[in-house]
């Protein structure tokens, strides 16, 4: 593996230099596109993970969403289980504790969740609501049957969806994308809200345990799509891999940033630019913390239109001898994204994920 790091055509890695988080002020996209694009464009050529202040998002919104995630996962677990994930990636997927890979999940004592009449200890982990489900039974299911409530999940996604797509228009200016291609609009007119796409809105809850300081709660990945835009409630446990080339370097942590979303590049883009954008490898441990609270995050996974090509992008910065290391990229770079997405669900579902 990874035989074409070795030689002289080795991306530009930085390691030391990028092993901060860097926080974006995002008054700059109207004040200052191209400094705004060139502080996007570095840190996703670095780390792959940036905060953004002044993002626009209303924060009493990201706080009301915060709360109807915990009246949800407050419940009893017959409460939550009508909507059960399945082949269209929507609805509660809690983990059922026997079947937890120990080196890579939760190890924590949680004797506060009772087996059920089958021995199985079911354990939350998300409610994911999609753009084709705003609507539905299964988000008015997550509000607890209020529909003001559920009204606002679908104007909260939305805002999300509008944000990336403005997130986006950094990238094709900082990637030099020429006019005649699309310019700076070339990742944005690919990511249509009305557009078929693996577009996920997920509530995060890893409950109150025990455990120990660093046992991975989730294990380590990339996502899946083009971005990520990760809200994190009070409690941190979310770790970085400053490098996938330089195994060594320390995980970074990504703390809790006040009034800021951390956003990170995802697989597309690196697929998209050869791996001159970063999908960073990133992991939740435990935090001492949770032994007396809950810790909710809310990720919004934005994924190009299923039918976009993965192939690299026009722009004089990308080159045909680069190259991102890993199996996703060696397999992504000949599907659209439909199919990547329909690729990575099936190797972490054990059932077939289906489009919708
Ligand atoms: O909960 C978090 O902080 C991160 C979750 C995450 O990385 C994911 O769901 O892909
Ligand atoms: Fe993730």
């Amino acid at each position: 593996m990874a035989h074409h790091q070795e030689d002289s055509n080795t991306l530009p890695e930085a390691t030391t230099a990028s092993l901060t988080i860097p926080v974006v002020d995002f008054s700059l996209y109207s004040s200052d596109p191209s400094e705004c694009a060139r502080q996007i464009g570095e840190a996703s050529q670095n780390i792959g993970f940036f905060y953004l202040k002044n993002h626009g998002v209303p924060q009493d919104l990201i706080d009301r969403m915060f709360n109807c995630s915990e009246r949800f996962f407050q419940q009893p677990l017959q409460n939550k289980s009508k909507h059960l994930i399945g082949p269209h990636n929507i609805g509660y997927s809690p983990l059922e504790s026997e079947t937890l890979d120990p080196e890579h999940q939760t190890q924590g004592d949680l004797k506060d969740y009772p087996a059920d009449a089958d021995g199985r200890t079911l354990i939350d982990r998300a409610y994911n609501v999609r753009k084709y489900s705003i609507q539905d039974d299964s988000t008015v299911y997550f509000t607890l049957g209020d529909e003001a409530e559920r009204d606002k999940v679908g104007v909260f996604f939305k805002e999300l969806h509008r944000l990336a797509k403005d997130i986006m228009q950094c990238f094709a200016i900082a990637l030099q994308v020429p006019e005649s291609t699309g310019g700076r609009h070339f990742f944005d007119k690919r990511h249509g809200w009305d557009a078929h796409s693996g577009t996920t809105l997920r509530f995060l809850h890893y409950p109150q345990q025990s455990g120990d300081p660093k046992t991975p709660l989730a294990g380590s990945h990339t996502d899946y799509g083009s971005i990520t835009l990760l809200m994190q409630k009070d409690i941190a446990g979310l770790e970085v891999q400053a490098s996938r080339i330089h195994k060594d370097v320390p995980w970074v942590s990504a703390p809790v940033i006040p009034d800021t979303i951390l956003i990170n590049i995802a697989d597309h883009l690196q697929m998209w630019t050869n791996g001159l954008l970063k999908s960073t490898m990133h992991r939740v441990v435990y935090n001492p913390q949770q032994l007396h609270h809950s810790r909710y995050s809310i990720a919004c996974f934005i994924h190009a239109n299923d039918d976009t090509r993965l192939e690299p992008i026009p722009s004089p910065l990308i080159t045909q001898e680069m190259r991102a290391e890993g199996v996703e990229f060696e397999e992504g770079r000949n599907m659209t994204a439909g199919e990547y997405l329909g690729w990575r669900l099936n190797r972490s579902y054990n059932y077939s994920v289906k489009s919708v």
